[in-house]
């Protein structure tokens, strides 16, 4: 029998509203209320004095590249990049190669998952074939194969008609529908947001507009079909706007956000480091600031990475044939920390939901939580630890890092999954 014992720690477990010092309790890979005399003779105890023991982090977003781009990253360095930054669970991006758009693709992701992942990993189906935009993908197929949601991330439906039926379709198999809002004939060539910053550096600029026109959109299809819309990393203050509008009429939508776009600012971009180029490109500081204010409100629902790796060599190339992403899981909790609870835009619990059953319970994953029953995958960290950002130490294969040399506050001691460790603050330990 595997028995953890976690003693002395913050648990902090908001889908409880469990935020108190105390004792969290596995066997067998599943949270316990308590454990029998016998049971505390056999366990594994972890003192977690000075520690916040929370559930382990969800990213509803990444890019493992896992088949057809592996030098940039599989699926074993994104789950070691994932576990080391606290993530227990990941929702793969289909844009893989072949791109995730029939049963056969998803198959081969979750055998090798079986074989090589450290942490939960759950795939996504894309919603037209080839991510073309033009024909509905195998949704069906695409859920028996183990799909938890369906999206063409990396590339938008264009066709009104098709998004329709898409979501439409998604809905008969009860998949989660995701969207990367981007009208393509308004981004053509485009590199950064428009404005002071496209024109002081001569690069061409790419419009909020282009994300507000498809987020109204899937505003509109979301009322017409009655179908949930999940908005993928929301950037513009204008689509926060339109996002709240719709949620307080009822209309079922939600926004997410990714760390670099509530930290980085088009400012950045100022000497050309394409570290800072990503899909979508970084706003405003009243972008920036109007984002924190919908995780406020509620209007952004959780927070996902986007972890985009690109290799050394494609990145480091003029501005406009570098390609777009960032990577972020093996930071996102302490740069999530410092931007949001440091700063006391946020409290700690609230970060923390953010980053755990706000994400799982769009995506229905039996994750998030500490309750009773749920696995036990857990996250301990010191959020006041300060440590300097080494992109060059991160698990992951890739170093397209923004918050490389930066000072963050929140470091990772430890990370559970099913019960058993496989982060122990410096190695993956399985
Ligand atoms: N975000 C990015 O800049 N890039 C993503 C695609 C995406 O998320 O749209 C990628 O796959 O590299
Ligand atoms: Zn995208
Ligand atoms: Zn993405």
């Amino acid at each position: 029998m595997n028995i953890l014992w976690i003693q002395n720690g913050r648990v902090i477990d908001p889908a409880n509203q469990r935020d108190a010092a105390g004792d969290v309790f596995a066997v067998d890979g599943t949270i316990v209320a308590s454990l029998s005399e016998a049971q505390q003779a056999a366990a594994t105890v972890i003192d977690a004095q000075g520690l916040v023991v929370a559930p382990g982090l969800v990213d509803i977003h990444v890019h493992f590249r896992d088949p057809g781009q592996t030098h940039k990253e599989d699926i074993r360095s994104g789950t070691e990049a994932a576990a080391a930054g606290g993530f227990t669970s990941v929702v793969c991006m289909p844009n893989t190669s072949p791109v995730c758009d029939n049963a056969g693709t998803i198959q081969r992701i979750m055998d090798k998952v079986a074989r090589e992942a450290v942490v939960r990993v759950y795939p996504t189906g894309c919603l037209t074939v080839g991510m073309q935009g033009e024909q509905l993908a195998p949704t069906g197929q695409l859920k028996k194969a183990g799909v938890v949601a369906m999206t063409d991330d990396g590339r938008c439906v264009q066709s009104n008609e098709i998004m329709r039926r898409a979501v439409e379709y998604a809905k008969m198999f009860d998949l989660p529908i995701m969207d990367h809002c981007q009208d393509a004939s308004l981004t053509e060539g485009a590199m950064m947001n428009e404005g002071e910053w496209s024109l002081r550096l001569g690069l061409q600029g790419w419009p909020k507009a282009a994300e507000d026109i498809i987020v109204a959109r899937n505003v509109i299809l979301a009322e017409l079909t009655g179908t949930h819309i999940h908005m993928q990393h929301i950037s513009s203050a204008s689509s926060v706007d339109i996002l709240r509008r719709a949620i307080d009429r009822g209309v079922s939508v939600s926004g997410e956000v990714s760390p670099h776009h509530i930290e980085f600012t088009d400012a950045d971009l100022h000497d050309y480091d394409t570290v800072f180029k990503m899909n979508p490109p970084l706003r405003t500081d009243a972008d920036r600031e109007a984002l924190i204010e919908g995780l406020i409100d509620g209007t952004l629902c959780c927070i996902a990475t986007d972890h985009a790796p690109h290799s050394p060599t494609e990145k480091d190339q003029e501005f406009d044939y570098a390609p777009f992403g960032v990577i972020g899981l093996e930071n996102s909790l302490a740069s999530c920390l410092t931007t949001l609870y440091h700063s006391k835009r946020l409290g700690l619990s609230e970060v923390i939901a953010l980053m755990t059953h706000k994400g799982a319970e769009l995506c229905k994953l039996n994750a998030g939580t500490l309750s009773v029953g749920a696995p036990a995958d857990i996250c301990l960290f010191d959020p006041d630890e300060s440590w300097t950002v080494d992109a060059n130490k991160f698990f992951s294969k890739s170093r397209n890092c923004p918050w490389h040399d930066k000072s963050l506050k929140g470091v990772v001691k430890a990370t559970y999954v099913g019960g058993q460790q496989v982060f122990d603050g410096t190695s993956i330990t399985i």
